[in-house]
């Protein structure tokens, strides 16, 4: 399969793109997303990705939500509000759905340890958007929904033979994800109008960090980290 991002975008967001596409790239050939489009992923290590997941996604939405209080603008309030409105309720919910679909045990999605990459993860994500400036924070979550719109938007053509894994990718490359995540895109340009260069490049830093968190979410689930000391 070619790996190829169909969007270039105008302004600020279209170089940031250029900066996290190599590295998109490479999750596109990761075998945890080409076994979901071949179908041959196993389904303990989907299920893995969704208990992870979730912890994920409760604590982006806090992220979000406190972006949302301190941006500097209603526009960027309004979309990054609906994100993690959309974070909390439809992924949440989906989690749930895809669980019972793929037949996992009960309290998979409760019972959950992190794994060192998803504490990671998240920990590198709340401490920007808690002790960085505003943009910084704004750019640490920025990898996170446009990333997994794009891999929708790739995957969506290939298509699964699973269903479980069809569901999964229909929801991020639907209608109500990406125009959430074009929203916050949108207003990003506008804003970064505003900020000097060297914090934009600060930005590009840390979505270029993230977006190695992504990649690297997804080989922990394929792989099954845990950490080293387990017992
Ligand atoms: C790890 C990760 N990144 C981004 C998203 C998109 O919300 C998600 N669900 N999980």
């Amino acid at each position: 399969m070619t790996a190829t991002v169909e969007v270039r975008r105008a302004g600020w967001t279209g170089e940031l793109w250029s900066a996290i596409e190599p590295i998109h790239l490479e999750i596109l050939q990761h075998p945890f997303i080409t076994g979901l489009t071949s179908g041959e992923l196993a389904p303990e290590a989907f299920v893995r990705f969704l208990a992870q997941d979730t912890y994920y996604v409760n604590e982006y939405a806090r992220s979000l939500a406190m972006l949302s209080a301190t941006a500097p603008n209603m526009a960027l309030t309004r979309s990054l509000l609906q994100h993690a409105a959309g974070a909390v309720t439809a992924e949440s919910g989906l989690h749930a759905e895809l669980v019972d679909m793929i037949d996992a045990p009960a309290g998979v999605l409760t019972e959950v340890l992190p794994t060192p990459t998803a504490a990671a993860y998240v920990d590198f994500v709340t401490a920007r958007v808690h002790s960085g400036s505003f943009f910084e924070g704004l750019c640490a979550v920025l990898p996170c929904m446009w990333v997994y719109a794009e891999v929708g938007r790739h995957l969506v053509a290939a298509g699964s033979p699973h269903p479980t894994y069809q569901r999964w990718i229909d929801s991020y490359a639907g209608s109500d994800y990406l125009d959430e995540v074009e929203r916050v895109l949108a207003d990003v340009d506008v804003l970064a109008r505003d900020v000097a260069e060297v914090e934009r490049q600060r930005g590009v830093d840390i979505a270029i960090a993230a977006t190695r968190y992504e990649w690297m979410f997804w080989d922990s689930a394929y792989r099954g980290e845990e950490w080293p000391t387990l017992v």
